[in-house]
């Protein structure tokens, strides 16, 4: 599915005009502070039911509004439809996210009907970022690494969403326990046993992805040939040693778990290890390295959801600051083989044969963004 309709209101800077997008390529230009972020957040929020750059929906709501609505019209193929509001008839779903900022209120919408999971709108549409903080994932702490593992979990694994939750739900009660200031053990005991349950459960999704991840990447390190890459060790870490039983490791850290007042192992600790010879890439890779490292990354789980049959559209936002011409012609071209959706922001006026080549430059569509408004050249 890519999104080919995109409308707004009062999100941010930006017109409430419907915009039509191409099903594939989407190079948006402008000068700095025009919008072009903003469109990629919008979109964002169709598939992450948040913004990708900031904790607090308050920040994306018109100045001196408070309720802001993001509308998206997904397809597979091209669409010359008109308007959004001239018909829905060529468009295989329908989604809508409203927020009002002050009563706190979310309005989630699929095909016309009010839903009340995010996941139900999430998983219409794969929406995997790649901007200047996406760099992280190498360079940051695990729940960087999680959170990129569990969204290609998510889109894998129908059951994660529902499954994530419960776990976060007694990992809570559980760390509520812990923090009651007397040592309960047989209230710990059936936390511990649900709590192992639930965990063992979430990992095995984890662990399934990510050994689809695994494979996706070792293939496209053989395609891209960068001589580097072939010390690179990536391992999948649970959360705790499976050489034993969680409600034994629990068991076993009764005391420091409750002296610290959280639940230390299990899930919320687990992080994918890279390492190049041995060692944590963060600490011996270059930062040239490591961003080329996540293109690797995030192209490889473009394949694993691309080989289920699911399209993913790419944000790839103000790419020019961080990777060089071959970085951005590789990531462009290997997109296209994969048959993503993407959009591309830039400033200057961008030059699709350069990510291309000359006579290869596939479908697009070119937008100009001043002052929030999007026109196609
Ligand atoms: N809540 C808001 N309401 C109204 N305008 C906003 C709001 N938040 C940000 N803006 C303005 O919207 C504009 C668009 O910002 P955006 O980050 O999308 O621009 P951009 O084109 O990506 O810029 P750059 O090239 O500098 O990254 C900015 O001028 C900003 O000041």
């Amino acid at each position: 599915m890519a999104l080919v309709r995109l409308q707004t209101e009062d999100f941010r800077n930006l017109s409430p005009d419907p915009v039509t997008f191409s099903p594939s390529f989407n190079l948006l230009y402008g000068a700095n502070g025009s919008g072009k972020t903003s469109i990629l957040e919008a979109i964002g929020y169709l598939g992450l039911g948040r913004s990708f750059r900031v904790s607090r929906h308050k920040a994306v709501v018109r100045h001196g509004q408070t309720r802001f609505t993001v509308f998206g019209g997904l397809d597979r193929g091209n669409s010359d439809a008109e308007g959004w509001h001239s018909e829905s008839a060529g468009l295989s779903h329908r989604l809508g996210i409203a927020r009002d900022v002050t009563l706190k209120e979310t309005v989630l919408r699929v095909d016309g009907e009010n839903v009340r999971s995010l996941s139900r709108l999430a998983k219409h549409l794969p929406v995997s970022v790649i901007d200047p903080g996406v760099f992280d994932i190498v360079a940051g702490g695990p729940g960087k690494r999680r959170q990129f593992l569990d969204w290609a979990v998510f889109h894998v694994e129908p059951s994660f969403a529902s499954i994530w939750q419960q776990c976060q739900r007694v990992t809570s009660q559980r760390n509520q326990t812990l923090r009651n200031g007397r040592l309960d053990e047989s209230l710990l005991r059936v936390w511990d046993s649900q709590y192992a349950q639930l965990s063992e459960q979430l990992s095995e999704h984890r662990q399934d992805t990510f050994d689809q991840f695994a494979r996706a990447f070792e293939r496209l390190v053989d395609e891209v040939d960068v001589p580097w890459t072939r010390g690179l060790k990536l391992e999948f870490f649970p959360g705790w040693d499976r050489s034993q039983s969680l409600p034994e490791i629990l068991m076993s850290h009764r005391e420091q778990e409750f002296k610290i007042g959280h639940t230390l192992y299990g899930p919320n600790r687990a992080d994918i290890r890279l390492k190049f010879q041995g060692r944590p890439v963060a600490e011996t890779f270059s930062r040239g390295q490591q961003k080329t490292l996540v293109i690797l990354m995030k192209i490889a789980q473009g394949m694993v959801l691309s080989g289920l049959g699911r399209q993913v559209t790419f944000l790839l936002d103000d790419i020019n600051a961080e990777l060089d011409m071959g970085h951005r012609a590789m990531l462009a071209q290997k997109l296209r083989s994969l048959g993503s959706q993407v959009f591309i922001t830039s400033i200057e006026h961008p030059a699709p044969e350069s990510l291309w080549g000359m006579g290869d430059v596939p479908e697009y569509r070119m937008f100009h963004v001043e002052h929030g408004k999007l026109t196609e050249e």
